[in-house]
């Protein structure tokens, strides 16, 4: 068995301390809140986050970050993107020796348009990186916590690496498989956020099965033509972590991007659909990205297009979606 910490006590890095716990492993939680790490010690809830789930009693929280680095050298990183330099910029006050990186955020920097490997990678000095491995698939944390059936991906270019977090996390309802296309993985995990969007935003619009059918399958065509630009794997999106993912993603009440989507397409702003969601909505800040990398590889993304328009730019949802039914005739399949 092993010792290991979680960095980040939202609802995805308690399922995951769960699911570590469940296997029999030493599990430290960190939370930046000295009270969520208290009612986590002595009630063994998190209510903010998961407020159903009863914590096994094993499982330990902290909210210092010095005690958290010290239990183990296997990190799991469960904050989201937009924390994840902060809190590596915290970890380096103390961080002295090698750990693996376990990271299960799916987003993309807006500007400097990094993965979050890649955020890892410039945040972190070589000495205290063994390796990286991205955890991501179609697994909501209110599923998994019911030890509802769940198959996700470990990727990482060193197979090893990817096989050890298998190893940690695998069980009898968490199923864990390899790949080692970790730009694909990424990309897949943080684009379909955006699609989440759409799809949610076509639900708030009631416009039923079809439109959100094609949502699903056209985003995969863009999700996947950009990914193959950069570098994917094309046979990644359409496994767990790509179109896995999507689906779970876009047809789940569970899903925060889903869900902040129907709140727009019925009308509420951004800023009432934020705060109305409580979590993080990591497809927002990762449509800016995704618009602007669409335009640095000159790749065709019009859903993605369309929706950082009605984020950004205060275009209706009705309108977005008149004008992609009006464009220009196109093909189907684009790689003839
Ligand atoms: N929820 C899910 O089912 C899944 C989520 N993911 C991904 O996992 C990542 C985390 O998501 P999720 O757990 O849902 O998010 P939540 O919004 O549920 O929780 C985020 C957690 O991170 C903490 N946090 C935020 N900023 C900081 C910071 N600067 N320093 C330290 N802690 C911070 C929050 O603390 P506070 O309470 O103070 O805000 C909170 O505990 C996202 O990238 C998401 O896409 C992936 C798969 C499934
Ligand atoms: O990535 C997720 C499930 O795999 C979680 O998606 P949401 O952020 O939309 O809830």
């Amino acid at each position: 068995m092993e010792k290991v910490t979680v960095f980040g006590a939202g609802s995805w890095g308690t399922a995951l301390a769960i699911v570590l716990a469940e296997n029999g492993h030493q599990t430290l939680l960190w939370t930046h809140r000295e009270d969520q790490a208290t009612e986590i010690n002595q009630y063994h809830t998190n209510k903010k986050y998961l407020p159903e789930t009863i914590l096994p009693t094993e499982l330990t929280a902290t909210s210092d970050l010095a005690e958290a680095i010290e239990h183990s050298t296997l990190f799991v990183i469960a904050v989201p993107t937009k924390a994840i330099r902060e809190v590596c910029s915290n970890m380096m006050k103390t961080l002295n020796k090698k750990a693996l990186f376990i990271h299960v955020s799916k987003g993309i920097e807006p500007d400097t348009l990094l993965r979050i490997s890649e955020i890892l990678e410039g945040s972190l000095p070589a000495e205290v990186v063994s390796d990286i491995v991205v955890l991501s698939g179609p697994s909501h944390a209110e599923e998994v916590v019911l030890r509802h059936p769940t198959t996700i991906t470990a990727a990482c270019e060193n197979i090893d690496s990817a096989e050890k977090v298998q190893d940690l996390f695998m069980n009898g309802y968490f199923r864990v498989y390899t790949n080692t296309d970790v730009i694909g993985v990424e990309l897949g995990g943080a684009l379909k956020n955006v699609i989440a969007l759409g799809a949610g935003i076509s639900d708030g619009l009631e416009y039923g099965d079809n439109a959100k059918a094609a949502l699903i399958t056209r985003g995969l065509a863009e999700i996947s033509r950009l990914g193959v630009k950069m570098g994917g794997n094309p046979f990644t999106f359409s496994g767990l972590s790509g179109m896995g993912d999507l689906i779970a993603t876009c047809t789940s009440v569970h899903s925060r991007n889903w869900r902040a989507g129907n709140m727009l397409g019925k009308g509420l702003t951004l800023n009432e659909v934020l705060e109305k969601v409580g979590m993080v909505v990591e497809g927002v800040r990762t449509t800016k990205a995704a618009y602007q990398l669409a335009q640095k590889y000159d790749v065709p993304m019009p859903l993605t297009s369309a929706l950082y328009e009605v984020l950004f730019h205060e275009k209706t949802p009705k309108d977005a979606v008149d004008e992609l039914m009006i464009r220009m005739k196109k093909r189907e399949i684009d790689l003839y």
